[in-house]
Protein backbone atom coordinates (compact mmCIF):
# COMPACT_ATOMS: atom_id res chain seq x y z
CA UNK A 1 0.00 0.00 0.00
CA UNK A 2 1.20 3.54 -0.77
CA UNK A 3 -0.08 6.55 1.07
CA UNK A 4 0.92 9.92 -0.30
CA UNK A 5 0.69 14.01 1.18
CA UNK A 6 -1.42 14.67 -2.37
CA UNK A 7 -4.20 11.79 -1.42
CA UNK A 8 -4.13 13.35 2.01
CA UNK A 9 -4.86 16.69 0.73
CA UNK A 10 -7.82 15.22 -1.30
CA UNK A 11 -9.47 12.93 1.99
CA UNK A 12 -7.20 10.37 1.97
CA UNK A 13 -7.60 8.92 5.50
CA UNK A 14 -4.65 8.82 8.55
CA UNK A 15 -3.39 5.16 9.78
CA UNK A 16 -2.70 5.45 12.90
CA UNK A 17 -1.10 2.44 14.13
CA UNK A 18 -1.38 1.46 17.98
CA UNK A 19 0.85 -0.90 20.02
CA UNK A 20 -0.69 -1.42 23.73
CA UNK A 21 -0.81 -3.70 26.41
CA UNK A 22 -4.01 -5.19 26.75
CA UNK A 23 -4.92 -3.18 29.59
CA UNK A 24 -4.68 -0.18 28.05
CA UNK A 25 -5.91 -0.97 24.69
CA UNK A 26 -9.06 -1.94 26.92
CA UNK A 27 -9.24 1.76 28.18
CA UNK A 28 -8.22 4.04 25.55
CA UNK A 29 -9.59 2.28 22.80
CA UNK A 30 -13.22 3.30 23.27
CA UNK A 31 -15.60 3.28 20.43
CA UNK A 32 -16.13 7.09 20.99
CA UNK A 33 -12.90 7.17 20.04
CA UNK A 34 -12.92 5.11 17.46
CA UNK A 35 -15.66 7.13 16.08
CA UNK A 36 -14.89 10.27 16.76
CA UNK A 37 -11.31 9.88 15.03
CA UNK A 38 -13.03 8.01 11.90
CA UNK A 39 -14.82 10.77 11.61
CA UNK A 40 -12.03 13.03 10.91
CA UNK A 41 -10.34 10.92 8.85
CA UNK A 42 -8.17 9.16 10.74
CA UNK A 43 -8.34 5.33 11.06
CA UNK A 44 -6.48 3.31 14.39
CA UNK A 45 -5.15 0.13 13.77
CA UNK A 46 -3.85 -2.51 16.06
CA UNK A 47 -0.92 -3.32 15.36
CA UNK A 48 -0.41 -7.41 16.39
CA UNK A 49 2.39 -8.57 17.02
CA UNK A 50 3.03 -12.33 18.43
CA UNK A 51 5.10 -13.22 20.97
CA UNK A 52 6.46 -16.47 19.57
CA UNK A 53 8.05 -14.96 17.33
CA UNK A 54 11.80 -14.11 16.53
CA UNK A 55 13.00 -10.64 17.50
CA UNK A 56 13.42 -10.05 13.50
CA UNK A 57 10.37 -12.12 12.45
CA UNK A 58 9.01 -9.75 15.07
CA UNK A 59 10.40 -6.72 13.56
CA UNK A 60 9.48 -7.41 9.89
CA UNK A 61 6.19 -8.31 11.06
CA UNK A 62 5.43 -4.64 12.32
CA UNK A 63 6.74 -3.48 8.79
CA UNK A 64 3.97 -5.89 7.24
CA UNK A 65 1.62 -3.85 8.63
CA UNK A 66 2.97 -0.63 7.46
CA UNK A 67 2.64 2.01 6.72
CA UNK A 68 1.30 3.96 8.93
CA UNK A 69 1.29 8.15 9.40
CA UNK A 70 1.79 7.88 13.06
CA UNK A 71 2.61 4.65 15.35
CA UNK A 72 1.57 5.43 19.28
CA UNK A 73 2.50 3.05 21.88
CA UNK A 74 2.86 2.24 25.42
CA UNK A 75 5.10 -0.86 25.15
CA UNK A 76 8.48 -1.00 27.15
CA UNK A 77 11.82 -3.44 26.03
CA UNK A 78 14.60 -4.21 23.70
CA UNK A 79 12.17 -6.41 21.82
CA UNK A 80 9.61 -3.31 21.11
CA UNK A 81 12.51 -0.73 20.69
CA UNK A 82 14.26 -3.08 17.92
CA UNK A 83 11.34 -3.56 16.17
CA UNK A 84 10.36 0.03 16.12
CA UNK A 85 14.43 0.90 14.74
CA UNK A 86 13.78 -2.10 12.13
CA UNK A 87 10.45 -0.21 10.65
CA UNK A 88 11.57 3.26 11.14
CA UNK A 89 14.32 2.44 8.56
CA UNK A 90 11.88 1.03 6.42
CA UNK A 91 9.33 4.09 6.46
CA UNK A 92 11.59 7.06 7.69
CA UNK A 93 8.44 9.22 7.31
CA UNK A 94 5.70 7.48 9.73
CA UNK A 95 6.18 9.61 12.85
CA UNK A 96 6.64 7.38 16.61
CA UNK A 97 4.94 9.05 19.27
CA UNK A 98 6.37 9.29 21.61
CA UNK A 99 10.63 8.10 20.46
CA UNK A 100 11.68 5.09 23.08
CA UNK A 101 14.64 7.20 24.06
CA UNK A 102 13.00 10.04 25.18
CA UNK A 103 10.20 8.17 27.28
CA UNK A 104 13.07 6.18 29.03
CA UNK A 105 14.11 9.00 30.80
CA UNK A 106 10.50 8.36 32.87
CA UNK A 107 11.34 4.95 34.06
CA UNK A 108 13.70 6.90 36.31
CA UNK A 109 12.02 8.66 39.79
CA UNK A 110 15.32 10.85 39.86
CA UNK A 111 15.45 11.18 36.00
CA UNK A 112 12.11 11.89 35.12
CA UNK A 113 11.79 14.98 37.90
CA UNK A 114 15.38 16.66 36.50
CA UNK A 115 13.52 18.50 33.87
CA UNK A 116 11.17 20.18 36.64
CA UNK A 117 14.32 21.29 38.60
CA UNK A 118 15.94 22.95 35.42
CA UNK A 119 13.04 24.91 34.39
CA UNK A 120 12.99 28.56 34.43
CA UNK A 121 9.24 29.65 34.56
CA UNK A 122 7.96 33.47 34.10
CA UNK A 123 8.24 35.16 37.49
CA UNK A 124 5.26 36.89 36.91
CA UNK A 125 3.17 33.88 38.15
CA UNK A 126 5.23 34.68 41.60
CA UNK A 127 5.00 30.57 42.02
CA UNK A 128 7.87 28.68 42.68
CA UNK A 129 7.82 25.22 41.61
CA UNK A 130 10.16 22.71 42.56
CA UNK A 131 11.04 18.68 43.12
CA UNK A 132 10.51 17.82 46.98
CA UNK A 133 14.38 17.20 48.12
CA UNK A 134 14.77 13.42 47.69
CA UNK A 135 18.19 10.86 48.24
CA UNK A 136 18.45 7.46 46.79
CA UNK A 137 19.46 4.50 48.12
CA UNK A 138 21.06 2.46 45.49
CA UNK A 139 22.21 -0.62 48.33
CA UNK A 140 18.55 -0.09 50.39
CA UNK A 141 20.32 -3.22 52.66
CA UNK A 142 23.33 -1.78 53.04
CA UNK A 143 24.63 -1.24 56.60
CA UNK A 144 24.93 3.10 55.75
CA UNK A 145 21.32 2.90 54.41
CA UNK A 146 19.81 0.89 57.38
CA UNK A 147 21.56 2.78 59.81
CA UNK A 148 20.76 6.21 58.04
CA UNK A 149 23.46 7.42 57.74
CA UNK A 150 23.46 7.88 53.65
CA UNK A 151 20.50 9.88 54.31
CA UNK A 152 21.94 12.80 56.67
CA UNK A 153 20.75 15.95 56.01
CA UNK A 154 19.62 15.27 52.66
CA UNK A 155 15.88 14.61 53.55
CA UNK A 156 13.73 15.54 56.90
CA UNK A 157 10.99 12.99 57.65
CA UNK A 158 8.21 12.01 56.78
CA UNK A 159 9.15 10.77 53.40
CA UNK A 160 7.72 8.37 50.76
CA UNK A 161 9.97 5.20 49.93
CA UNK A 162 9.50 4.79 46.22
CA UNK A 163 11.26 2.28 43.99
CA UNK A 164 13.25 4.40 41.93
CA UNK A 165 12.29 2.34 39.09
CA UNK A 166 8.89 3.49 37.17
CA UNK A 167 8.42 0.71 34.84
CA UNK A 168 4.73 0.31 34.88
CA UNK A 169 5.02 -2.92 36.76
CA UNK A 170 2.69 -3.00 39.85
CA UNK A 171 5.99 -3.02 42.00
CA UNK A 172 7.07 0.38 40.80
CA UNK A 173 3.99 1.56 42.28
CA UNK A 174 4.71 0.27 45.80
CA UNK A 175 5.36 2.97 48.24
CA UNK A 176 5.43 3.51 51.84
CA UNK A 177 5.24 6.50 54.18
CA UNK A 178 8.17 6.49 56.83
CA UNK A 179 7.39 9.07 59.65
CA UNK A 180 11.24 8.92 61.40
CA UNK A 181 14.27 7.07 61.36
CA UNK A 182 13.29 4.08 63.00
CA UNK A 183 10.61 3.61 60.77
CA UNK A 184 13.31 3.88 58.16
CA UNK A 185 14.76 1.34 59.92
CA UNK A 186 12.43 -1.35 60.09
CA UNK A 187 11.17 -0.85 56.37
CA UNK A 188 15.17 -2.11 55.33
CA UNK A 189 15.45 -4.69 57.88
CA UNK A 190 12.06 -6.36 56.57
CA UNK A 191 12.86 -9.52 55.18
CA UNK A 192 12.63 -10.07 51.29
CA UNK A 193 9.53 -12.15 52.41
CA UNK A 194 6.93 -9.21 52.67
CA UNK A 195 5.80 -7.72 49.34
CA UNK A 196 6.05 -3.89 49.76
CA UNK A 197 9.09 -1.59 49.09
CA UNK A 198 10.93 -3.20 52.03
CA UNK A 199 11.10 -6.52 49.85
CA UNK A 200 13.55 -5.05 47.49
CA UNK A 201 17.16 -4.75 47.13
CA UNK A 202 16.76 -2.48 44.44
CA UNK A 203 17.52 1.02 45.01
CA UNK A 204 14.58 3.29 46.84
CA UNK A 205 14.40 7.14 46.58
CA UNK A 206 13.22 9.23 50.03
CA UNK A 207 11.20 11.44 48.92
CA UNK A 208 10.29 14.10 51.35
CA UNK A 209 6.26 14.54 52.05
CA UNK A 210 5.01 17.78 51.66
CA UNK A 211 1.52 18.66 53.37
CA UNK A 212 -0.53 19.71 50.40
CA UNK A 213 -3.76 19.59 51.78
CA UNK A 214 -4.90 15.82 50.35
CA UNK A 215 -5.10 17.03 47.30
CA UNK A 216 -2.89 16.09 43.71
CA UNK A 217 -3.42 17.93 40.76
CA UNK A 218 -3.01 15.95 37.35
CA UNK A 219 -2.14 17.76 34.52
CA UNK A 220 -2.61 15.76 31.42
CA UNK A 221 -0.95 16.86 28.00
CA UNK A 222 -1.44 15.53 24.45
CA UNK A 223 1.09 17.78 22.66
CA UNK A 224 0.05 21.42 22.93
CA UNK A 225 -3.45 20.46 24.62
CA UNK A 226 -3.24 20.56 28.67
CA UNK A 227 -5.68 19.28 30.89
CA UNK A 228 -5.70 19.60 34.49
CA UNK A 229 -7.70 17.89 37.31
CA UNK A 230 -8.16 17.12 40.76
CA UNK A 231 -7.78 14.07 42.55
CA UNK A 232 -7.68 12.59 46.25
CA UNK A 233 -4.14 12.36 47.94
CA UNK A 234 -2.70 11.25 51.47
CA UNK A 235 -3.88 13.69 54.30
CA UNK A 236 -1.49 16.03 55.81
CA UNK A 237 0.39 15.05 58.52
CA UNK A 238 0.10 17.09 62.00
CA UNK A 239 3.41 17.09 64.50
CA UNK A 240 0.88 15.83 66.72
CA UNK A 241 0.16 12.85 64.22
CA UNK A 242 3.79 12.65 63.68
CA UNK A 243 4.49 11.70 67.35
CA UNK A 244 1.71 9.07 67.52
CA UNK A 245 2.98 7.05 64.46
CA UNK A 246 6.45 7.04 66.04
CA UNK A 247 8.45 4.05 64.27
CA UNK A 248 5.56 3.21 61.88
CA UNK A 249 5.56 2.60 57.97
CA UNK A 250 2.74 2.48 56.09
CA UNK A 251 2.28 1.14 52.64
CA UNK A 252 0.21 2.15 49.96
CA UNK A 253 0.00 1.69 46.14
CA UNK A 254 -1.78 3.60 43.31
CA UNK A 255 -3.67 6.21 45.73
CA UNK A 256 -4.10 8.77 43.44
CA UNK A 257 -7.07 6.52 41.28
CA UNK A 258 -9.19 7.22 44.08
CA UNK A 259 -12.00 9.83 43.08
CA UNK A 260 -11.79 12.97 43.04
CA UNK A 261 -12.11 14.74 46.57
CA UNK A 262 -15.11 16.80 47.31
CA UNK A 263 -15.12 20.55 48.48
CA UNK A 264 -15.06 20.52 52.36
CA UNK A 265 -13.92 16.74 52.69
CA UNK A 266 -10.36 17.70 53.42
CA UNK A 267 -9.04 16.87 56.55
CA UNK A 268 -5.75 19.66 56.52
CA UNK A 269 -4.70 21.14 58.65
CA UNK A 270 -6.67 24.58 59.02
CA UNK A 271 -5.49 25.71 56.28
CA UNK A 272 -5.68 29.28 55.31
CA UNK A 273 -6.16 28.68 51.97
CA UNK A 274 -8.54 26.78 50.09
CA UNK A 275 -7.09 23.14 49.05
CA UNK A 276 -9.34 22.51 46.00
CA UNK A 277 -8.88 25.61 44.30
CA UNK A 278 -7.03 24.96 40.93
CA UNK A 279 -4.14 26.52 40.02
CA UNK A 280 -3.91 29.53 37.54
CA UNK A 281 -4.93 27.71 34.26
CA UNK A 282 -1.58 30.36 32.67
CA UNK A 283 0.91 28.81 35.29
CA UNK A 284 -0.47 25.20 34.64
CA UNK A 285 -0.13 25.74 30.70
CA UNK A 286 3.34 27.20 31.10
CA UNK A 287 5.04 24.12 33.30
CA UNK A 288 3.11 21.52 30.92
CA UNK A 289 4.79 23.38 28.01
CA UNK A 290 8.56 23.56 30.11
CA UNK A 291 8.28 19.94 30.86
CA UNK A 292 6.80 19.06 27.61
CA UNK A 293 10.12 20.82 25.53
CA UNK A 294 12.51 19.64 28.23
CA UNK A 295 11.12 16.05 27.80
CA UNK A 296 10.62 15.71 24.16
CA UNK A 297 7.58 14.30 24.65
CA UNK A 298 4.06 14.85 23.76
CA UNK A 299 1.87 11.72 25.87
CA UNK A 300 2.44 12.32 29.66
CA UNK A 301 1.00 13.58 32.55
CA UNK A 302 2.54 14.64 35.85
CA UNK A 303 1.22 15.38 39.47
CA UNK A 304 1.66 18.32 40.88
CA UNK A 305 0.59 19.24 44.71
CA UNK A 306 1.08 22.48 46.63
CA UNK A 307 2.22 23.14 49.83
CA UNK A 308 -0.13 23.64 52.90
CA UNK A 309 1.93 26.30 54.78
CA UNK A 310 2.71 28.13 51.43
CA UNK A 311 -0.10 28.52 48.20
CA UNK A 312 2.73 29.47 45.94
CA UNK A 313 5.13 27.17 46.41
CA UNK A 314 4.19 23.77 44.45
CA UNK A 315 6.32 20.55 44.34
CA UNK A 316 5.90 17.95 40.75
CA UNK A 317 5.86 14.43 42.35
CA UNK A 318 5.51 12.74 39.62
CA UNK A 319 5.45 11.83 35.48
CA UNK A 320 3.78 9.39 33.56
CA UNK A 321 4.42 8.33 30.51
CA UNK A 322 0.94 8.09 28.23
CA UNK A 323 -1.39 7.60 30.98
CA UNK A 324 -5.39 7.41 31.85
CA UNK A 325 -6.42 9.34 28.70
CA UNK A 326 -9.97 7.93 28.66
CA UNK A 327 -10.64 9.56 32.20
CA UNK A 328 -10.64 13.17 30.43
CA UNK A 329 -14.21 14.14 29.65
CA UNK A 330 -13.38 15.05 26.25
CA UNK A 331 -10.11 12.94 25.59
CA UNK A 332 -11.68 11.80 21.85
CA UNK A 333 -11.37 15.57 20.53
CA UNK A 334 -8.53 16.17 22.35
CA UNK A 335 -6.12 13.27 20.71
CA UNK A 336 -8.00 13.77 17.22
CA UNK A 337 -7.52 17.52 16.91
CA UNK A 338 -3.61 17.01 18.10
CA UNK A 339 -3.50 14.00 15.68
CA UNK A 340 -5.02 16.21 12.84
CA UNK A 341 -2.91 19.46 13.38
CA UNK A 342 0.19 17.11 13.27
CA UNK A 343 -0.50 15.59 10.14
CA UNK A 344 -1.78 18.33 8.36
CA UNK A 345 1.24 20.33 9.13
CA UNK A 346 2.68 21.45 5.61
CA UNK A 347 6.03 19.51 6.06
CA UNK A 348 3.67 16.43 6.89
CA UNK A 349 1.84 16.69 4.17
CA UNK A 350 5.48 16.02 1.87
CA UNK A 351 5.29 13.00 3.50
CA UNK A 352 4.80 9.98 1.54
CA UNK A 353 4.19 7.17 3.65
CA UNK A 354 6.69 4.94 0.97
CA UNK A 355 9.66 1.90 1.45
CA UNK A 356 12.97 3.95 2.16
CA UNK A 357 14.93 2.51 -0.82
CA UNK A 358 18.43 4.08 -1.10
CA UNK A 359 20.35 5.89 1.36
CA UNK A 360 20.51 9.38 -0.57
CA UNK A 361 16.56 9.13 -1.01
CA UNK A 362 16.69 8.54 2.37
CA UNK A 363 18.73 11.44 3.17
CA UNK A 364 16.98 13.78 1.56
CA UNK A 365 13.27 12.60 3.17
CA UNK A 366 15.21 13.49 6.83
CA UNK A 367 16.15 17.01 5.30
CA UNK A 368 12.98 17.40 4.27
CA UNK A 369 11.32 16.75 7.59
CA UNK A 370 13.76 18.76 10.00
CA UNK A 371 13.33 18.37 13.18
CA UNK A 372 10.66 16.05 12.79
CA UNK A 373 12.21 13.92 10.78
CA UNK A 374 10.88 10.12 10.94
CA UNK A 375 13.91 7.31 11.75
CA UNK A 376 11.51 7.11 14.92
CA UNK A 377 12.57 10.21 16.63
CA UNK A 378 10.16 12.62 15.83
CA UNK A 379 10.18 15.51 18.20
CA UNK A 380 6.78 17.46 17.21
CA UNK A 381 8.15 20.12 19.11
CA UNK A 382 7.61 23.69 18.21
N1 LIG B 1 6.51 13.96 48.07
C1 LIG B 1 5.22 13.72 48.29
N2 LIG B 1 4.56 14.45 49.24
C2 LIG B 1 3.25 14.21 49.47
N3 LIG B 1 2.51 13.27 48.85
C3 LIG B 1 3.12 12.55 47.89
C4 LIG B 1 4.50 12.74 47.57
N4 LIG B 1 4.82 11.86 46.60
C5 LIG B 1 3.72 11.15 46.33
N5 LIG B 1 2.69 11.55 47.10
C6 LIG B 1 1.33 10.98 47.08
O1 LIG B 1 1.44 9.62 46.70
C7 LIG B 1 0.80 9.39 45.45
C8 LIG B 1 1.59 8.38 44.63
O2 LIG B 1 2.88 8.88 44.38
P1 LIG B 1 3.52 8.75 42.93
O3 LIG B 1 2.69 9.54 41.99
O4 LIG B 1 4.96 9.07 43.02
O5 LIG B 1 3.31 7.18 42.69
P2 LIG B 1 3.04 6.37 41.34
O6 LIG B 1 2.81 4.96 41.72
O7 LIG B 1 4.12 6.68 40.39
O8 LIG B 1 1.65 7.04 40.87
P3 LIG B 1 0.80 6.79 39.53
O9 LIG B 1 -0.23 5.77 39.94
O10 LIG B 1 0.20 8.14 39.23
O11 LIG B 1 1.74 6.33 38.48
C9 LIG B 1 0.70 10.77 44.80
O12 LIG B 1 -0.36 10.86 43.88
C10 LIG B 1 0.44 11.63 46.03
O13 LIG B 1 -0.91 11.49 46.43
O1 LIG C 1 -4.64 2.56 34.32
P1 LIG C 1 -4.98 4.02 34.28
O2 LIG C 1 -5.92 4.39 33.21
O3 LIG C 1 -5.41 4.48 35.64
O4 LIG C 1 -3.66 4.85 33.94
C1 LIG C 1 -2.53 4.86 34.80
C2 LIG C 1 -1.42 4.21 34.05
O5 LIG C 1 -1.74 2.83 33.88
P2 LIG C 1 -1.81 2.10 32.45
O6 LIG C 1 -0.87 2.73 31.49
O7 LIG C 1 -1.47 0.69 32.76
O8 LIG C 1 -3.24 2.26 31.98
C3 LIG C 1 -0.12 4.27 34.82
O9 LIG C 1 0.87 3.76 33.98
P3 LIG C 1 2.10 2.94 34.54
O10 LIG C 1 2.89 3.89 35.40
O11 LIG C 1 1.53 1.81 35.37
O12 LIG C 1 2.81 2.53 33.31
C4 LIG C 1 0.23 5.72 35.19
O13 LIG C 1 0.45 6.45 34.01
C5 LIG C 1 -0.91 6.32 35.98
O14 LIG C 1 -0.56 7.64 36.29
C6 LIG C 1 -2.18 6.29 35.14
O15 LIG C 1 -3.27 6.82 35.91
P4 LIG C 1 -3.67 8.36 35.81
O16 LIG C 1 -2.43 9.17 36.15
O17 LIG C 1 -4.16 8.66 34.42
O18 LIG C 1 -4.73 8.48 36.84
Amino acid sequence: MKISSSDAAAGQRFRIGYAFAPKKEQSFIQPSLLDHASQNGIDFVPISITDSLSEEEAAEALIQQGPFHCIIHKLYGHRWNHQLKQYSSKYPQTLILDPPDSIERLHNRVSMLQVVSALKLNSQFNISVSVPKQVVLQNPQSPDSIHNNTIDGAVEFPVIAKPLLANGSAKSHEMCLVFDPKGLQTLLLTTTTTTTTSASTQPILLQQFVNHGEVVFKVYVIGEYVQCVKRSSLPDISEQQLTALEGQVLPFSQISNSPQPQEGDEHGLGLAHDPHEMPPSDFVEELARGIRLGLKLNFFNFDVIRDSGNPHSYFVIDINYFPGYAKLPSYEQMLTNFLLALLNTPTQKDHQLEPATTEEEEESDHDHLGDRGGGGDASLLP
